[in-house]
């Protein structure tokens, strides 16, 4: 059983004392190991509690003792401010932090291992708000989920690149029959002969071989429940008068606009010069994600405009 230490303890009558000073919406733990859940159960009484964990080891049995939990599946050596930001971009995403809520976070900032750091934290200047409800404006058949999986997956991609290079890519959600009509491939399509079983986005595996042919030419096809139907595609839905991008974006982002405007699919953009994701319905930006380090924002409308 993981030992629930003096050092915790205190952390969580600190984490707690403030939390009560500022009135604040939830307490968030970031944890590098297991504790004894019950026992911080105990300690923290009545209070809106999170656990964030790097594995899925490190937070197991914490939903047992009735915390909402968080796997933030982040490379080990990850800075602390950018596992920080993960867990309350993932927080606010599983609606656990109501929108513009303020945090107190408990945290091993300065050496791995126990907890050592406190945080009050106020998300609307911390971070933009990324939620479900952002995701479901759109108005879409295509499923939440799926837009969701994309997403994630496009931000990962423009966060991480691919050994230390940049990678951009453009993924097309749903109303897949109509977009192949516009689709042409660029080459070898490696998700070809594969099985539907095999291509499932919501297997972590298919997942990473997604990222791994991300640095190829070409857009991924993606049908409404989170199959991927073909991948290195070169799409060219006819131009429409009314489409306007900003200046700067070039011939992927187009595509993303051209292919929204003709069908019913939502595109996703990872812009390769520098991971911003933007998210495409009927021919316009509907929403921007900026990557880590330049101040990860969600917003529920395009500020580009047209120029
Ligand atoms: N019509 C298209 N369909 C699919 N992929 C495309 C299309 N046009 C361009 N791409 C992909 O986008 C890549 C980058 O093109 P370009 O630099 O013009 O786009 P961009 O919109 O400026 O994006 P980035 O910000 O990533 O540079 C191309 O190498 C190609 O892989």
């Amino acid at each position: 059983m993981a030992k629930f230490s003096e050092q915790l303890q205190s952390f969580c009558d600190l984490a707690l004392r403030l939390a009560e000073l500022h009135d604040v919406d939830a307490v968030l733990f970031v944890f590098e190991r297991p504790t004894d859940w019950k026992q911080l159960q105990k300690a923290v009484s009545k209070s809106n509690v999170v656990i964030a964990g790097d594995t899925e080891e490190v937070v197991a049995g914490a939903a047992d003792e009735g915390f909402d939990t968080i796997v933030l599946n982040m490379p080990a050596d990850a800075p602390t401010y950018e596992r920080l930001t993960q867990a309350l971009l993932e927080g606010v995403a599983e609606e656990f932090f109501p929108e513009g809520a303020s945090v107190v976070a408990a945290y091993s900032g300065f050496e791995a291992g126990p907890i050592d750091s406190v945080s009050l934290i106020k998300l609307d200047e911390h971070l933009g708000r990324l939620t479900v409800r952002d995701l479901r404006q759109l108005k879409t058949k295509v499923p939440v989920e799926t837009i969701k999986l994309v997403v994630d997956l496009a931000v990962e991609i423009g966060r991480e690149g691919r050994e230390g290079k940049p990678v951009g890519s453009l993924f097309v959600v749903g109303d897949h029959r109509k977009c192949m009509e516009f689709a042409r491939p660029m080459g070898f399509d490696p998700v070809k002969g594969y099985t539907r079983q095999e291509r499932r986005l919501t297997d972590a595996k298919v997942r990473e071989g997604v990222k791994e042919i991300a640095q190829m030419d070409g857009a991924f096809v993606v049908a409404a429940d989170g199959t991927v139907v073909a991948s290195a595609q070169h799409l060219a839905a006819p131009n429409t008068p009314d489409l306007t991008l900003s200046k700067g974006l070039g011939a992927r982002h187009w595509a993303a606009a051209q292919v929204t405007k003709a069908t019913g699919a939502i595109a996703v953009a990872v812009s390769e010069s520098n991971g911003t994701v933007r998210v495409f319905q009927d021919g316009e930006v509907k929403l921007r994600i900026e990557p880590f380090r330049r101040a990860m924002k969600w917003k529920s409308f395009d500020t580009d405009g047209p120029t």
